[in-house]
């Protein structure tokens, strides 16, 4: 038996679509997983009403199926499904880990970052891997066709989680098929920023490098409050506010001192547009842990 922890993650960070995420320090699934004969798949947890038992609708299914390892795959979710925090990607990056070490298949975390996204092509028809990377290396990471970058960072974060629900699906259909040279522009200077913020644990570079125009303003009109929302956080003292993921949260940048003035300033805006929400007042964290 193996039992692995994988936490919450937030990709694109704007400027970053498809390419940048991060680990957040909370929340997490854990998923334990027993040798079988073939592949069953128990949920509790946050939404696990919402989630499929049936291996071939779980993300965990394909994952044990790229490994060619069936298990009792038991998932205990503490990430909320189509909640923008890479629930999904919590979940096949957790079984990748666990089957790997119960099968003994020998792969490092990197080479597990493809087979996890396999588990992403279940719910969004894409293997993407922005979200399963963090997932496994922890810290900031890039995920190119090439392979991934990671690096740590001690950047503080707060993670607001409306109790709306955005299907990966459905907010890849409103991102733009083709973008102005000029917002192209901006998004490179703002991804570079980012990154250079990222190396140098800076929460000001962090949060200007997250400034994007071409992908966020499409997803933002699907987020019931989005714009009061972000400057709520914004006046509170965030350096930085975007769409987390594909939506709905919303990810913050802040100092230390700021983080629980951001969190609350958030949840008040969004009460005010009659939205209930939590907020999670996290930072970059580590990857998926054996228990
Ligand atoms: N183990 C699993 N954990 C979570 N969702 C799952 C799992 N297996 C299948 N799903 C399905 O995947 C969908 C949620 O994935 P989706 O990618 O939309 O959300 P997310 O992972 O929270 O978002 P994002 O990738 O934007 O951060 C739901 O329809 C859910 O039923
Ligand atoms: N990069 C993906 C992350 C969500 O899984 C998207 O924004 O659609």
């Amino acid at each position: 038996m193996r039992t692995v922890r994988a936490p919450a993650t937030s990709a694109n960070l704007g400027s970053g679509f498809d390419v940048f995420g991060v680990a957040l320090d909370r929340p997490a699934d854990v998923v334990r997983v027993e040798k079988a004969d073939e592949t069953t798949i128990e949920v509790t947890g946050v939404g696990s009403q919402y989630i499929p038992e049936d291996p071939e609708k779980n993300v965990v299914g394909a994952v044990a199926e790229a490994l060619d390892a069936p298990a009792h795959i038991r998932i205990d979710k503490g990430v909320r499904p189509s909640s923008g925090l890479g629930s999904s990607a919590a979940s096949s990056a957790a079984a990748a880990l666990a089957l790997n070490g119960l099968y003994d298949r020998g792969y490092s975390r990197r080479e597990l970052v493809p087979i996890a996204a396999e588990g992403e092509a279940v719910v969004s028809g894409e293997a993407h891997s922005d979200n399963v990377a963090p997932a496994l290396l922890g810290g900031f990471t890039v995920a190119r066709h090439g392979g991934v970058t990671a690096v740590d960072a001690e950047i503080p974060l707060v993670a607001c989680l409306p109790e709306i629900a955005v299907s990966t699906r459905d907010a890849r259909r409103v991102v733009p098929s083709r973008a102005d040279m000029d917002d192209v522009v901006h998004t490179v200077g703002s991804a570079a920023t980012l990154a250079v913020g990222m190396c140098r644990s800076d929460p000001e570079l962090v949060g200007a490098g997250m400034d994007e125009r071409i992908v966020t303003p499409a997803r933002a009109e699907l987020i019931t409050g989005y714009h009061d929302v972000r400057d709520a956080a914004l006046e509170a003292g965030a350096t930085g506010v975007t769409v987390s993921g594909a939506g709905p949260s919303l990810l913050a940048v802040c100092g230390d001192a700021d983080r629980a003035r951001v969190a609350s300033a958030m949840l008040d805006a969004f009460e005010d547009v009659g939205v209930d929400a939590r907020a999670y007042q996290t930072k970059v964290g580590a990857g998926a842990t054996f228990h």
